[in-house]
């Protein structure tokens, strides 16, 4: 018998409208920002609040469950996923958009059991849209059921990416030199909103083609992710092989052929897995950087997993 996940994903809104609430009270107001990773990897003590709120309110629910929190990551806890029921939870997704008051912050959160999302939940506060998805059973903004685009034709696309915490040269030249390839397609145009999560339910709900990124982490995605494909979009990883949630890259597309076309053009750099376990893709420094030609050669040569298609 199928575990019925439906009760677990009414508790996770009713949080989420709750966590809500902290970050529309936060936003306005003077906040105190600490530094993670980079000069650009930001944290507030509303990031940490939320979190707080949304584990302890989870943990006297569900007591067995485990967590996997920016946050607690951040503190410490280790980002390992096991075949029990984990909450993947990004308590503020866009810190920067919400430290800066650019409008768009959301609360990220979702549900795995043996591995697998059974649902996802991203609130985009500020516009006061709640996606969410159930494994199987659709995806819906506010209530209204989501269908990706479709789109196959990739220089009609409007392409969603983030910019990134990295300030390193590699990080940086791949990252610049992946949205100039993907302008010389020609595409309609790139976009970066400053939430994973939000780019991610944009796609979903049509407002988008495509959305890629290297370096965002498991809770930036992991709701969102199934929103996409119970949207009826395909998610990847960044080579076009299979998704990945510890990877730290994606592709999400309206269609298989616009996965394939980014596929194709963009290059990763390398990334430290959230799992900490050995990456699978192997960076050749002469692929990545400002090399210009098609990453197709190396797909061929099978320095990279294989393809789907
Ligand atoms: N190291 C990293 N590189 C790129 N994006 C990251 C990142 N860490 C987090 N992000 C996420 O990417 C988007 C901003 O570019 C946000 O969704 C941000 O999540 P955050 O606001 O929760 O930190
Ligand atoms: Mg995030
Ligand atoms: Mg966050």
């Amino acid at each position: 018998v199928m575990a019925d996940w439906g009760k677990c994903l009414d508790f996770g809104v009713s949080i989420a409208r709750q966590a809500r609430t902290v970050v529309l009270d936060a936003f306005e107001a003077q906040k105190v920002v600490s530094l993670k990773t980079s000069p650009a990897d930001l944290v507030t003590e509303t990031d940490q609040g939320v979190e707080n709120l949304l584990i302890s309110a989870i943990k006297e629910k569900y007591p067995t469950h485990k967590f996997i929190g920016e946050e607690s990551v951040a503190a410490g806890a280790s980002p390992v996923l096991t075949d029990s029921p984990t909450w993947i939870i990004d308590p503020i997704d866009g810190t920067t958009n919400f430290v800066h008051r650019f409008p768009f912050v959301a609360i990220s959160i979702a549900f795995a059991v043996n591995k697998q999302t059974e649902f996802g939940i991203v609130y985009s506060c500020m516009e006061d849209k709640l996606y969410r998805a159930q494994r199987g059973k659709g995806a819906f903004c506010n209530d209204i059921p989501l269908r990706t685009s479709g789109l196959e034709d990739i220089t009609k696309a409007l392409v969603v990416t983030e910019i990134g915490t990295e300030r390193d040269d590699l990080s940086l030249s791949t990252l610049t030199s992946n949205i100039y390839r993907l302008l010389k397609i020609p595409i309609h145009g790139i976009r970066a909103v400053g939430t994973a999560a939000v780019d991610m339910c944009l796609v979903a709900s049509a407002g988008a083609d495509a959305y890629y990124h290297v370096g965002m982490h498991c809770w930036d995605i992991a709701a969102s992710a199934l929103i996409v494909s119970e949207a009826g979009g395909v998610v990847h990883d960044i080579s076009g092989g299979k998704f990945d949630l510890m990877s730290r890259r994606v592709i999400a597309a309206s269609s298989r052929t616009v996965a394939r076309g980014i596929a194709q053009v963009v290059e990763a750099f390398p990334c430290e897995r959230d799992d900490g376990l050995p990456d699978l893709l192997p960076l050749d420094p002469k692929v990545i950087g400002l090399n210009l030609t098609s990453r197709c050669s190396t797909l061929v040569q099978g320095t990279y997993p294989k393809l789907l298609w």
